[in-house]
């Protein structure tokens, strides 16, 4: 199955998107159980959440900044109210949650090897992605499906062994070849949720 990416920032770090983009991905996500509050993503890349939540009141204050520059008037501005800081930060977190760290798998050889050298060296993210069906899989520490990249930012699903007709998709969020307790607080810390498939459940 391949699925199109909603949003798509072109760098790890980097905070690119398509406004209207990202309002859909606000709509989706508001109608999500589990929904993070403003402010308070997990750090990313070894900040921790007060330097995180510092770097995006940042970027808010450029972007409402770019607008200015950009001479919008009030009339345009008024069709972008819903961009205050709280929402922008609210996005982001949900983007920070949700998306998945693209790797592309190399065809020949060649790629192979080089994409290999990159994931030793953490390079191997072409980017990170938001989709509309693969952002609501569930995790498991013992998955039946796995999310794969051939050539660019479409998302393919891949059966890991056979899957009942009934059976819930469910991906892996993290390395699972760690030990529970360790897998508990990656996703806790990482995620912000407790895991309970049945591997953890059953303490393996
Ligand atoms: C990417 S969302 C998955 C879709 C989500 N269940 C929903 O309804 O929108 C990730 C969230 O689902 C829940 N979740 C996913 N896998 C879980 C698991 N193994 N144990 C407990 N909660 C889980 C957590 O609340 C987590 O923050």
């Amino acid at each position: 199955m391949h699925m199109k990416a909603l949003s798509l920032a072109v760098h790890p770090r980097a905070t690119f998107m398509f406004l209207s983009d990202i309002e859909g991905i606000y709509v989706v996500h508001r109608l999500r159980t589990q929904v993070l509050s403003q402010g308070v993503g997990p750090p990313m890349d070894g900040l921790d959440n007060e330097n995180y939540n510092c770097q995006m009141e940042k970027e808010f204050i450029l972007l409402r900044s770019v607008f200015k520059e950009a001479y919008v008037t009030d009339e345009q501005m008024a069709c972008i109210l819903f961009l205050t800081k709280q929402w922008y930060i609210g996005v982001l977190a949900r983007i920070r949650i949700n998306a998945f760290r693209i790797e592309l798998a190399g065809g020949l050889y060649e790629d192979l090897l080089s994409s290999a050298a990159a994931s030793v060296e953490a390079e191997a993210a072409v980017g990170n992605s938001v989709y509309m069906l693969p952002s609501f899989y569930n995790h498991d520490c013992d998955p039946n499906s796995h999310i794969v990249w051939i050539e660019n930012a479409d998302a393919r699903v891949k059966a890991l062994r056979d899957i009942e007709a009934d059976e819930e998709l469910r991906i892996c969020y993290i390395d699972a070849s760690m030990d529970v307790d360790a897998r508990q607080t990656v996703l806790s810390e990482g995620f912000g949720f407790r895991c309970r498939c049945l591997r953890c459940l059953s303490g393996d």
